[in-house]
């Protein structure tokens, strides 16, 4: 009985990822990233790293003096959770619209993904995994670095 309740709870924590009927999802081809990266709980805990990590990088932390953090921390989740294949749908701004008029470089860009891989390595993340990753979040720096 209590580990059906803690199977449900557990399902219910998924699906808390605010997913619409499946036929208005676009099917992710391959969710084993999702899996990889510890599922929706492994995800959250790198994204907290990875904001521990953004908060004390003087490369990138002048950005953030404005910042939610709350607010970015659900975004991110949300993100990282919709592009390794989870059972997500971003739903936040477009990478365009959240990072408008910041002038972020491409410096600032490859500084934010170590600060990411750096979390990843302090959850134990595979160095593969790390690279599926962050191989689908490089092409956002279309939109996130400033021409
Ligand atoms: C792969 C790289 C990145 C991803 C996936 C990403 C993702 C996001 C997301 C999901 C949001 C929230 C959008 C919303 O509120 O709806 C956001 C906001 C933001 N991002 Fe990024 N971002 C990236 C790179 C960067 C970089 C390199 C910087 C600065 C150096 C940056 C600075 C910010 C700031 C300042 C905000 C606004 C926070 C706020 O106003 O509360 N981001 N980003």
């Amino acid at each position: 009985m209590r580990v059906l309740a803690i199977i449900l709870i557990s399902l219910l924590a998924l699906w808390g990822c605010r997913s619409g009927p499946p036929e208005s999802q676009p099917q992710p081809p391959d969710g084993s990233l999702f899996v990889e990266l510890g599922g929706l709980a492994g995800i959250s805990r790198v994204v907290d790293g990875l904001l521990f990590r953004i908060a004390d990088d003087q490369r990138i932390v002048h950005h953030f003096a404005e910042a939610d953090f709350e607010r970015l921390r659900i975004q991110l989740i949300e993100q990282l959770c919709t592009e390794s294949g989870g059972p997500c749908q971003y739903q936040g701004d477009s990478m365009a619209e959240a990072h408008a008029g910041m002038s972020i470089t491409e410096s600032e860009f490859q500084a934010m993904l170590e600060d990411l891989a750096a979390a990843m390595d302090e959850e134990g993340i595979a160095p593969a995994t790390q690279r599926r990753l962050l191989t689908r979040l490089r092409p956002l720096g279309r939109d996130i670095i400033a021409h």
